[in-house]
C-alpha cells in the first residue's frame, strides 16, 4: 500500500535567477505555493493571498503561466518532480515561495527533490513552524504588526540561514533591532536589509544601515533587470 503523499497548491514552477539574498544571481527554480494569511500592505504577491476552490486548474496552466495570477494546481512531491524534469530545467537550487510556504508541511517534497539531486531554499515570514529537511536553506523574512496579527516565531529565527527584513522606514530598523533582541536568532545566520518596492529612499536607508552594521544589502535584482 502506498503511503499518503502530501498535496501541495502550486501557483507557479518557473526557472530564473534567484533576485534577492544570499543566493542572488544563482539560476532557480521558483516553486511558488499559494495562500498566505499575514497580509503585508506591501506585498508582491497578493495574488497568492486567497486559495480558492474555483481557482484550482490542471498542473499545465500554473507552469509558465503569466505570475500575477490566483490560479493553482493540486501537486505532491512526485508531479513536482515530474514537471521540473518534462520542463527541461538546469538549475539544481529550487526555492519554494509563496504565498506562506511554511503552511505546508515540506518534508516530503524535499526529500524527494533532495534525493533527485536539488538543492532547496525556502521563503518564509517566521510566522509558521518549519517542517524542512536538515538540508534547506532557510530564509525568514520576519513580518511585525501586519494585518494578519500572526507572531514571529523564536524557533524560525534560530533555525533561519538568513535573516532578510523588508524596509522602507527607520522604524523598520528598529523593530528588526527589538526583534533580534528578544529573540535571539541563530549567531551564524546572515543578516540582509531589503528595501520594499525599490523605493530611493528606502534603498538609502538600507545601504547606510548595511555599511553601518555589517550587514548585506539584497535589492530584489529581478526588479531591476524585469525578469521574473
Ligand atoms: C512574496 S514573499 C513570499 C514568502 C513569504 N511569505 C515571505 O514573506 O517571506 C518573498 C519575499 O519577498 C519579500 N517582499 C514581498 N514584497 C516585497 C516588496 N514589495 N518589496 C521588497 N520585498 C518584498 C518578502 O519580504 C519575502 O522576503
Ligand atoms: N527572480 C526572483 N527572485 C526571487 N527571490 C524571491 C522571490 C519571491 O517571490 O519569493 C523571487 C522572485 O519572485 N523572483
Ligand atoms: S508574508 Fe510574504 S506572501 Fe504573505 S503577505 Fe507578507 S510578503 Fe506577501
Ligand atoms: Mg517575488
Amino acid at each position: 500500500m502506498n503511503p499518503i503523499t502530501t498535496s501541495y497548491p502550486v501557483n507557479e514552477i518557473f526557472e530564473t535567477i534567484q533576485g534577492e539574498g544570499f543566493y542572488t544571481g544563482t539560476p532557480a527554480i521558483f516553486l511558488r505555493l499559494q495562500g498566505c494569511p499575514v497580509g503585508c500592505p506591501w506585498c508582491d504577491t497578493q495574488h497568492t493571498w486567497e486559495q480558492r476552490a474555483e481557482d484550482q486548474v490542471p498542473v499545465a496552466q500554473v507552469v509558465g503561466k503569466p505570475s500575477a495570477s490566483p490560479l493553482w494546481a493540486a501537486l505532491d512531491a512526485e508531479a513536482i518532480l515530474a514537471t521540473f524534469q518534462a520542463q527541461g530545467f538546469n538549475a539544481k537550487h529550487v526555492v519554494i515561495t509563496g504565498g506562506e510556504p511554511a503552511m505546508f508541511d515540506l518534508r516530503e517534497l524535499g526529500e524527494t527533490l533532495e534525493a533527485a539531486g536539488y538543492q532547496l531554499q525556502i521563503e518564509t515570514s517566521g510566522t509558521f513552524a518549519l517542517q524542512v529537511t536538515a538540508q534547506t536553506w532557510v530564509t525568514v523574512s520576519p513580518k511585525l504588526d501586519m494585518p494578519g496579527g500572526y507572531l514571529v516565531r523564536p524557533d524560525c529565527l534560530q533555525r533561519a540561514d538568513e535573516i532578510k527584513h523588508p524596509v522602507a522606514m527607520e522604524k523598520h530598523i528598529e523593530a528588526l533591532d527589538k526583534l533580534l533582541k528578544s529573540c535571539p536568532p541563530n549567531p551564524a545566520a546572515i543578516i540582509c536589509l531589503q528595501p520594499i518596492s525599490q523605493r530611493p529612499r528606502a534603498t538609502e536607508l538600507a545601504i547606510k544601515t548595511c555599511i553601518e552594521r555589517n550587514w548585506r544589502l539584497s535589492v530584489q535584482l529581478h526588479k531591476y533587470l524585469h525578469i521574473e
